[in-house]
Protein backbone atom coordinates (compact mmCIF):
# COMPACT_ATOMS: atom_id res chain seq x y z
CA UNK A 1 0.00 0.00 0.00
CA UNK A 2 1.60 2.76 -0.71
CA UNK A 3 -0.01 6.24 0.88
CA UNK A 4 0.97 9.75 -0.31
CA UNK A 5 0.13 13.08 1.31
CA UNK A 6 -0.68 16.33 -0.21
CA UNK A 7 -0.57 20.00 1.00
CA UNK A 8 -2.66 21.10 -2.06
CA UNK A 9 -5.74 19.60 -3.47
CA UNK A 10 -5.55 20.35 -6.61
CA UNK A 11 -2.32 18.34 -6.47
CA UNK A 12 -3.89 15.49 -5.31
CA UNK A 13 -6.84 16.27 -7.90
CA UNK A 14 -4.11 16.23 -10.60
CA UNK A 15 -2.44 13.25 -9.29
CA UNK A 16 -5.29 10.76 -8.95
CA UNK A 17 -6.09 11.80 -12.40
CA UNK A 18 -3.31 10.77 -14.31
CA UNK A 19 -3.15 8.02 -13.11
CA UNK A 20 -6.66 7.79 -14.55
CA UNK A 21 -5.74 8.62 -17.37
CA UNK A 22 -2.31 6.77 -17.88
CA UNK A 23 -4.94 3.47 -17.96
CA UNK A 24 -7.05 5.07 -20.19
CA UNK A 25 -4.04 6.15 -22.36
CA UNK A 26 -1.99 2.56 -21.83
CA UNK A 27 -4.93 -0.23 -22.22
CA UNK A 28 -6.80 -1.16 -25.29
CA UNK A 29 -10.16 -1.56 -23.52
CA UNK A 30 -10.13 0.46 -20.37
CA UNK A 31 -12.57 -0.30 -17.45
CA UNK A 32 -12.55 2.19 -14.65
CA UNK A 33 -14.30 1.52 -11.52
CA UNK A 34 -16.04 5.06 -10.76
CA UNK A 35 -17.26 6.61 -7.40
CA UNK A 36 -19.40 9.75 -6.67
CA UNK A 37 -19.57 12.23 -3.47
CA UNK A 38 -18.02 15.13 -2.57
CA UNK A 39 -14.53 13.68 -2.51
CA UNK A 40 -13.92 13.07 -6.31
CA UNK A 41 -14.99 16.52 -8.01
CA UNK A 42 -11.98 17.42 -8.54
CA UNK A 43 -10.36 14.43 -10.02
CA UNK A 44 -13.02 14.48 -12.38
CA UNK A 45 -12.43 18.10 -13.22
CA UNK A 46 -8.74 17.67 -13.52
CA UNK A 47 -9.33 14.27 -15.83
CA UNK A 48 -11.28 16.46 -18.22
CA UNK A 49 -9.10 18.86 -17.85
CA UNK A 50 -5.77 16.95 -18.81
CA UNK A 51 -7.85 14.70 -21.54
CA UNK A 52 -9.16 17.95 -22.97
CA UNK A 53 -5.08 19.57 -22.99
CA UNK A 54 -3.59 15.75 -23.92
CA UNK A 55 -6.25 15.53 -26.73
CA UNK A 56 -7.05 11.69 -24.91
CA UNK A 57 -9.89 10.06 -26.25
CA UNK A 58 -12.31 8.56 -23.42
CA UNK A 59 -14.09 6.31 -26.72
CA UNK A 60 -12.59 3.10 -25.63
CA UNK A 61 -13.41 3.49 -22.13
CA UNK A 62 -16.11 1.42 -20.44
CA UNK A 63 -17.34 2.23 -16.62
CA UNK A 64 -18.89 0.95 -13.74
CA UNK A 65 -19.90 2.92 -10.96
CA UNK A 66 -19.89 1.92 -7.74
CA UNK A 67 -23.72 2.26 -6.40
CA UNK A 68 -27.08 3.71 -6.96
CA UNK A 69 -30.03 4.89 -4.68
CA UNK A 70 -33.02 2.62 -5.66
CA UNK A 71 -35.63 4.52 -6.43
CA UNK A 72 -34.09 7.46 -8.26
CA UNK A 73 -34.32 8.24 -11.83
CA UNK A 74 -31.09 8.25 -13.70
CA UNK A 75 -32.42 11.76 -14.35
CA UNK A 76 -33.17 12.69 -10.80
CA UNK A 77 -30.94 15.74 -9.47
CA UNK A 78 -29.22 13.36 -6.50
CA UNK A 79 -29.18 10.61 -8.45
CA UNK A 80 -25.57 8.85 -8.71
CA UNK A 81 -26.27 8.43 -12.51
CA UNK A 82 -27.01 12.67 -12.98
CA UNK A 83 -23.82 13.30 -10.78
CA UNK A 84 -21.80 11.32 -13.20
CA UNK A 85 -23.02 12.74 -16.22
CA UNK A 86 -22.74 16.34 -14.56
CA UNK A 87 -19.25 16.14 -13.26
CA UNK A 88 -17.93 13.68 -15.99
CA UNK A 89 -19.09 11.92 -18.99
CA UNK A 90 -21.22 14.46 -20.68
CA UNK A 91 -17.77 16.30 -20.53
CA UNK A 92 -15.85 13.42 -22.40
CA UNK A 93 -16.15 11.64 -26.03
CA UNK A 94 -17.24 8.05 -23.77
CA UNK A 95 -18.84 5.57 -26.05
CA UNK A 96 -22.94 5.40 -25.90
CA UNK A 97 -23.88 2.62 -23.80
CA UNK A 98 -20.53 2.45 -22.21
CA UNK A 99 -21.05 4.03 -18.90
CA UNK A 100 -22.75 1.47 -16.20
CA UNK A 101 -24.93 2.24 -12.97
CA UNK A 102 -27.19 0.28 -11.30
CA UNK A 103 -30.56 1.02 -12.24
CA UNK A 104 -32.65 2.71 -9.01
CA UNK A 105 -35.68 2.12 -10.69
CA UNK A 106 -35.06 -1.25 -11.11
CA UNK A 107 -38.75 -3.49 -10.76
CA UNK A 108 -36.50 -6.15 -9.79
CA UNK A 109 -33.61 -5.22 -7.62
CA UNK A 110 -32.60 -8.61 -7.30
CA UNK A 111 -32.20 -9.02 -11.24
CA UNK A 112 -30.53 -6.05 -11.43
CA UNK A 113 -27.88 -7.06 -9.35
CA UNK A 114 -27.52 -10.16 -11.04
CA UNK A 115 -27.41 -8.17 -14.34
CA UNK A 116 -24.74 -5.76 -12.87
CA UNK A 117 -22.60 -8.87 -11.66
CA UNK A 118 -22.83 -10.67 -14.97
CA UNK A 119 -21.52 -7.38 -16.65
CA UNK A 120 -18.46 -7.04 -14.03
CA UNK A 121 -17.40 -10.30 -14.37
CA UNK A 122 -17.01 -10.07 -18.02
CA UNK A 123 -14.81 -6.56 -17.72
CA UNK A 124 -12.52 -6.76 -14.47
CA UNK A 125 -11.96 -3.03 -13.21
CA UNK A 126 -8.63 -1.92 -14.18
CA UNK A 127 -9.11 0.53 -11.38
CA UNK A 128 -11.21 1.47 -9.03
CA UNK A 129 -11.91 5.10 -7.01
CA UNK A 130 -13.04 4.99 -3.81
CA UNK A 131 -14.08 7.69 -1.22
CA UNK A 132 -14.73 6.68 2.50
CA UNK A 133 -17.89 6.87 4.40
CA UNK A 134 -16.88 8.40 8.58
CA UNK A 135 -18.12 4.86 9.53
CA UNK A 136 -15.70 3.08 7.02
CA UNK A 137 -18.10 2.24 4.43
CA UNK A 138 -16.97 2.13 0.83
CA UNK A 139 -19.51 2.34 -2.06
CA UNK A 140 -22.34 1.76 -0.08
CA UNK A 141 -21.10 -1.51 1.85
CA UNK A 142 -22.07 -0.58 5.43
CA UNK A 143 -20.21 -2.13 8.60
CA UNK A 144 -21.58 -4.98 9.84
CA UNK A 145 -20.70 -8.34 11.11
CA UNK A 146 -20.62 -9.92 7.48
CA UNK A 147 -20.27 -8.26 4.47
CA UNK A 148 -21.38 -8.81 0.40
CA UNK A 149 -19.31 -9.92 -1.74
CA UNK A 150 -21.68 -8.59 -4.88
CA UNK A 151 -24.15 -6.13 -5.95
CA UNK A 152 -26.60 -6.43 -3.37
CA UNK A 153 -29.44 -3.82 -2.31
CA UNK A 154 -28.51 -2.49 1.38
CA UNK A 155 -30.52 -0.64 3.56
CA UNK A 156 -28.58 2.55 4.72
CA UNK A 157 -27.57 3.28 8.27
CA UNK A 158 -28.63 6.55 9.67
CA UNK A 159 -25.74 8.07 10.21
CA UNK A 160 -24.96 7.40 6.09
CA UNK A 161 -28.42 9.13 5.47
CA UNK A 162 -27.67 12.21 7.63
CA UNK A 163 -24.16 12.85 6.05
CA UNK A 164 -25.74 12.57 2.53
CA UNK A 165 -28.54 14.86 3.69
CA UNK A 166 -26.47 17.90 2.47
CA UNK A 167 -27.24 17.16 -0.94
CA UNK A 168 -31.08 17.02 -1.00
CA UNK A 169 -32.98 19.83 -0.06
CA UNK A 170 -34.95 18.11 2.97
CA UNK A 171 -33.01 14.93 4.85
CA UNK A 172 -36.35 12.86 4.50
CA UNK A 173 -35.49 12.58 0.73
CA UNK A 174 -32.47 10.46 0.88
CA UNK A 175 -33.61 7.05 0.01
CA UNK A 176 -33.60 4.72 2.71
CA UNK A 177 -31.68 1.78 0.29
CA UNK A 178 -29.33 2.01 -2.49
CA UNK A 179 -28.02 -0.83 -4.73
CA UNK A 180 -23.86 -1.19 -4.25
CA UNK A 181 -21.27 -2.93 -5.94
CA UNK A 182 -19.86 -6.14 -3.23
CA UNK A 183 -16.77 -5.74 -1.36
CA UNK A 184 -15.70 -8.31 -3.39
CA UNK A 185 -16.22 -7.09 -6.72
CA UNK A 186 -14.13 -3.76 -4.85
CA UNK A 187 -11.17 -5.67 -4.32
CA UNK A 188 -10.95 -7.74 -7.67
CA UNK A 189 -9.89 -4.34 -9.10
CA UNK A 190 -6.68 -4.40 -10.25
CA UNK A 191 -5.95 -1.44 -8.61
CA UNK A 192 -7.50 0.83 -6.32
CA UNK A 193 -7.56 4.54 -5.61
CA UNK A 194 -8.78 5.52 -2.13
CA UNK A 195 -8.98 9.02 -1.97
CA UNK A 196 -9.90 11.29 1.65
CA UNK A 197 -10.39 14.52 2.03
CA UNK A 198 -11.14 16.91 5.61
CA UNK A 199 -9.78 16.53 9.45
CA UNK A 200 -13.52 14.32 9.45
CA UNK A 201 -12.00 11.73 8.15
CA UNK A 202 -8.60 11.26 9.84
CA UNK A 203 -9.92 8.98 12.57
CA UNK A 204 -11.36 6.61 9.75
CA UNK A 205 -8.66 6.68 8.16
CA UNK A 206 -6.15 5.79 10.75
CA UNK A 207 -8.77 2.78 11.60
CA UNK A 208 -8.93 1.47 7.96
CA UNK A 209 -5.33 2.10 7.39
CA UNK A 210 -4.03 0.81 10.42
CA UNK A 211 -6.28 -0.82 12.08
CA UNK A 212 -7.53 -4.42 12.84
CA UNK A 213 -8.89 -5.90 9.67
CA UNK A 214 -12.44 -6.30 10.14
CA UNK A 215 -16.19 -6.21 8.34
CA UNK A 216 -17.23 -2.99 11.11
CA UNK A 217 -14.99 -1.27 9.05
CA UNK A 218 -15.49 -2.07 5.90
CA UNK A 219 -12.50 0.19 4.21
CA UNK A 220 -10.25 -1.77 6.03
CA UNK A 221 -11.03 -4.62 4.08
CA UNK A 222 -8.28 -2.81 1.69
CA UNK A 223 -5.29 -3.45 3.46
CA UNK A 224 -5.42 -7.10 2.05
CA UNK A 225 -5.49 -5.91 -1.54
CA UNK A 226 -1.70 -5.97 -3.12
CA UNK A 227 -2.18 -2.84 -5.19
CA UNK A 228 -3.80 0.09 -3.09
CA UNK A 229 -2.80 3.69 -3.69
CA UNK A 230 -4.86 5.87 -0.62
CA UNK A 231 -4.21 10.01 -1.72
CA UNK A 232 -4.99 12.13 1.29
CA UNK A 233 -4.96 16.22 2.48
CA UNK A 234 -2.63 17.13 5.03
CA UNK A 235 -5.75 17.01 7.38
CA UNK A 236 -7.20 13.51 6.52
CA UNK A 237 -3.96 12.07 7.32
CA UNK A 238 -2.97 13.75 10.18
CA UNK A 239 -3.19 10.61 12.39
CA UNK A 240 -1.55 8.60 10.73
CA UNK A 241 1.49 6.98 12.41
CA UNK A 242 5.00 6.11 9.95
CA UNK A 243 5.12 3.09 11.10
CA UNK A 244 7.71 1.93 8.16
CA UNK A 245 6.68 -1.92 7.48
CA UNK A 246 2.88 -1.35 6.70
CA UNK A 247 3.35 1.49 4.04
CA UNK A 248 5.03 3.69 2.47
CA UNK A 249 3.67 7.73 3.21
CA UNK A 250 4.66 9.93 0.64
CA UNK A 251 4.65 13.88 1.31
CA UNK A 252 4.15 16.17 -1.78
N1 LIG B 1 -21.82 6.09 -1.46
C1 LIG B 1 -20.95 7.16 -1.24
C2 LIG B 1 -19.54 6.67 -1.17
O1 LIG B 1 -19.19 6.07 -2.41
C3 LIG B 1 -18.64 7.83 -0.81
O2 LIG B 1 -17.29 7.46 -0.92
C4 LIG B 1 -18.88 8.23 0.62
C5 LIG B 1 -18.12 9.47 1.05
O3 LIG B 1 -18.70 10.62 0.54
P1 LIG B 1 -17.96 12.02 0.46
O4 LIG B 1 -16.92 11.88 -0.60
O5 LIG B 1 -19.02 12.99 0.05
O6 LIG B 1 -17.39 12.28 1.80
O7 LIG B 1 -20.25 8.34 0.90
C6 LIG B 1 -21.28 8.08 -0.04
O8 LIG B 1 -22.30 7.61 0.73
Amino acid sequence: MIIKRFDRQEELDRYAAHLINTIVREKQHPVLGLATGSTPVGIYKAVIEEASRTKLSFGHVTTYNLDEYVGLAPDHEQSYSRYMNDHLFKHLDLGKGNTHLPDGLAADPEAECRRYDEMLAQQPLDVQLLGVGHNGHIGFNEPDAQLHGRTHVVKLKEETRKANARFFDQAEQVPEFAFTMGVGSILKAKMIILVARGGDKAAIVKKALQGPITTECPASLLQTHANVIVLLDADAGRDLIEDGTRFQLVHS
